[in-house]
């Protein structure tokens, strides 16, 4: 599988890191609007770095959004047009119900598929089971270093709303929110402590509904070129692309 990467930052890194003796996937074009970016990954991942999105698309077979939700509008409706599939890392775009409809009924228009991987948190899996029945609540509670957040601030509460309020506040901070919010069908509840103590970026998820209840807890290590961004999310994005050939899957 020939693979495109829109965004060269954080999780494009490792991405490349992780996949590079793969033998079915095969990262080869890079797009940033950055080119110094791009060429610096395809330099590393022996790849070709391009200004020319609509070839990188023609020639690929499935497209990586590691961008932002601005470049997910920008870019990924013309890459299903083509019926290529896409996986999306900006969640958040997708919070929108109107982005979210027309995205996939181009995708479905076009035989496309539009995945978006488990990024930052544990316990999707479950609240998307659990949600076969009935829910009551589904409460996300992140905490950042200032680093991370992007501000030198003291401990505090920075946001207590809606996730739909909270993607677009921080709309690169908080895409687990959209993922929590698609899964259960549900504009979840989310608050955002900045805590200048920690040194991870913590994602703590309460769900009560007619299963039972669940907690998970995520202690993510920060990527060290963008503390924003945990590792986890990278990871997640690789063992998507590795299940898309597998028999069994879990
Ligand atoms: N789903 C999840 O759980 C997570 C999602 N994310 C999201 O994934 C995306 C990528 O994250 P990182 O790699 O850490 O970001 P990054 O900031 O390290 O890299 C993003 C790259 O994309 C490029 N870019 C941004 N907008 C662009 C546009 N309109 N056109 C072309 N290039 C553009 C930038 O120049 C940069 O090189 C972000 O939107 C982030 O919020 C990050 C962590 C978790
Ligand atoms: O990587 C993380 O910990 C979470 C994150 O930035 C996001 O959800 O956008």
């Amino acid at each position: 599988m020939i693979v495109g990467i829109l965004g060269c930052g954080s999780i494009a890194n490792i991405l490349i890191n992780e996949l590079k003796d793969d033998e079915d996937i095969k990262l080869k074009y890079f797009y940033d609007n950055d080119i110094e970016q791009s060429k610096k990954l395809a330099k590393i991942a022996d790849g070709i770095a391009t200004d020319n999105f609509e070839l990188m698309v023609d020639k690929s077979d499935l497209i990586i959004e590691a961008a932002s939700p601005r470049a997910v509008g920008l870019f990924i409706e013309n890459t299903l047009k083509k019926g290529k599939s896409v996986v999306i890392m900006s969640v958040g775009y997708l919070m929108d119900v109107n982005n979210r409809k027309n995205l996939e009924r181009i995708a479905k228009k076009n035989n496309a598929q539009i995945y978006l991987p488990s990024g930052a948190i544990v316990g999707l899996d479950g609240l998307k089971a659990a949600s076969i029945g009935k829910i009551e609540s589904v409460t996300l509670t992140t905490r950042k270093s200032p680093r991370s957040i992007g501000s030198n601030g003291k401990k505090e509460i920075i946001f207590d709303g809606k996730a739909s309020e909270a993607v677009k506040i921080f709309p690169t901070n908080i895409n687990v929110a959209a993922a929590l919010s698609i899964a259960s069908n549900m504009d979840i509840n989310v608050k955002i402590i900045i805590d200048p103590e920690i040194n991870r970026n913590i994602h703590e998820v309460h769900v009560k509904g007619e299963f039972g209840s669940f907690t998970s807890k995520t202690e993510n290590v920060p990527s060290n070129i963008n503390p924003k961004t945990s590792v986890l999310a990278a990871y997640s994005a690789v063992n998507l692309l590795k299940s898309l050939n597998k028999t069994i899957h879990i």
